[in-house]
């Protein structure tokens, strides 16, 4: 009982995704933290979504071991581990295979800013990692997915508590926020955003981008003056 209160919010979380389309089969998976505890709580790995219960969500520490739980955790366990361990303030992590931010992900291209509807959640292009590559996966690629995507901001000067989401080069995306619900809404925004940019170009190969000063003003409308981080 020590771990239902994420169990169940993990639980809640993961039953989204097929709810909001955002997934196939077994694809994907939600984990939520108790950060106090220094734990998660992750979907089982392969198991169907109309097998899911609460009790049979896995309790995993930041390092990525198993703490209860007899099935196994995702696949994708490290991946949300070395997240939590390192971003402090993220209390939820979603990783799906989203028909169009997946295809953004193996075109290896960052979504750019076409319109208001972006502007409303990002300031900036939703960023792609790099793709994973042979001498990058030295312990295990789910281990070096994590640092590729913190390595993927430090670079571009992003911070996770700006932008809340991001496309894994050739694999799919991850998105995350201070709660389970607020990165399943978080990667509902991106796969609609992700289709809007997709439909855009195919209407207008070289659409512009909304003018940084549009972004700022129609961001800061939402989220308050002096919120605008903008491009980097
Ligand atoms: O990314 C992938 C596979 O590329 C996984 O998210 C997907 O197959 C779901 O795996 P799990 O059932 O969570 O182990």
């Amino acid at each position: 009982m020590k771990y239902a209160h994420i169990q169940q919010e993990a639980y809640e979380a993961n039953m989204q995704l097929p709810k909001l389309g955002l997934v196939l089969f077994t694809f994907g998976n939600v984990s939520a933290a108790d950060r106090e505890l220094g734990v998660f709580a992750i979907k089982p790995s392969g198991v169907p979504y109309e097998e899911l219960s609460p009790e049979k969500m896995v309790i995993v520490d930041f390092d990525g071991n198993t703490v209860e739980g007899s099935l196994r955790p995702s696949s994708d366990t490290k991946t949300h581990a070395v997240l939590y361990k390192h971003w402090q303030h993220i209390g939820g992590i979603v990783h799906t295979h989203s028909t169009y931010a997946t295809a953004w992900a193996q075109a290896l291209r960052d979504i750019p800013i076409f319109g208001t509807t972006h502007a409303d959640h990002n300031t900036v292009d939703i960023p792609c990692a790099a793709p994973m590559h042979d001498d990058m996966i030295k312990g295990d690629y789910e281990y070096e997915t994590g640092f590729q995507i913190m390595n993927c901001f430090k670079e571009r000067g992003l911070t996770y508590e700006e932008v809340e989401m991001v496309l894994v080069g050739s694999h799919a995306p991850f998105t995350w926020g201070k709660t389970a619900a607020k990165a399943v809404y978080n990667s509902a925004v991106l796969e609609s955003v992700a289709h809007m940019a997709y439909l855009t170009e195919s209407i207008k190969a070289d659409a512009l981008r909304l003018k940084d000063s549009l972004v700022k003003k129609h961001y800061e409308r939402k989220h308050g003056p002096d919120s605008y981080y903008g491009q980097q």
